[in-house]
């Protein structure tokens, strides 16, 4: 089935303003970060699960339904919804949501990145670190919190350094899992970049082990994700672990 069909038949099966669709359709499909969608073949489980109709009602309609459920949640915990520190609160929950921490899930957002031919002529390895993560666990919805460190090394183009903590910051403001979260930084940097030697390296908190369930406040998760040259070349995948370790 393709996309145009598909997001005609979610139309049809709108549920109280909120499209709905059955779950065996639903869960085949994943939207890609360049807004295509693999209905014809298999996921590689690097793309956010995300819904063909994800984007078909507007932000400002996804707010005034999100805090209509909000306040349900609220109310059915007990909470007194009259009291004038909680009334506002399931609005601002859904603007939280839908404008900031998980802002990244439109693709209409991710960062242009515009590329320079290299006028530097540096074609040593590039590493921005201590990038700041911000990005919430998809099993409990609070945060992960931590740093990227990210490395190419030139193809012979190169992009304005913001753009890497840009890269980041897109990815991170969705539901995530730090794996995930990883590999969609190392896949679009290698787009933009035009090279396969890239490295990506997180380290972060996990506020659903830290605050709740096992409550360990000491662990971080570490991934990592090497490429090209910081797969095959030990010595650069150490030129880049030592730079990174350094404060
Ligand atoms: N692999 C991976 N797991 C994660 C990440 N964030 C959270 N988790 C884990 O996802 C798991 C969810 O497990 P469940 O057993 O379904 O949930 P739970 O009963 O709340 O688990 P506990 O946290 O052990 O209480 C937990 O072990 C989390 O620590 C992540 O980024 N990557
Ligand atoms: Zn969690």
């Amino acid at each position: 089935m393709k996309r145009q069909e598909i997001m005609l038949n979610t139309q049809e099966k709108k549920r109280n303003g909120v499209p709905h669709l059955n779950g065996n359709t639903a869960h085949a499909l994943h939207i890609h970060d360049d807004d295509t969608c693999c209905d014809d073949h298999v996921c590689t489980g690097k793309e956010t699960p995300l819904r063909p109709d994800a984007f078909e009602l507007t932000d400002d309609e996804k707010i005034e339904s999100i805090a209509e459920k909000f306040a349900d949640i609220l109310h059915i915990l007990g909470l007194d919804l009259d009291d004038d520190s909680l009334k506002d609160t399931p609005r601002r929950v859904a603007k939280m949501y839908v404008k900031e921490i998980f802002s990244g899930l439109h693709p209409a957002r991710k960062p242009s990145v515009q590329l320079f031919d290299n006028p530097y002529q540096y074609n040593q390895m590039l590493v921005e670190k201590n990038i700041t993560v911000h990005s919430y666990c998809e099993h409990h919805l609070v945060p992960i919190i931590g740093v990227a460190h990210v490395a190419y090394i030139s193809s012979g183009k190169v992009i304005g350094l913001s753009k890497i903590n840009r890269i980041v910051r897109y990815f991170s403001k969705r539901p995530q899992v730090q794996e995930r979260l990883t590999e969609q930084i190392a896949e679009e940097l290698k787009k933009v970049l035009q090279t396969e030697d890239v490295a990506v390296y997180i380290d972060a908190e996990h506020f659903c082990v830290k605050t709740r369930g096992i409550e360990d406040t000491q662990s971080t998760t570490v991934t990592t994700h090497y490429s090209g040259k910081f797969l095959t070349d030990n010595q650069v995948r150490q030129e880049f672990l030592s730079i990174i370790s350094k404060k």
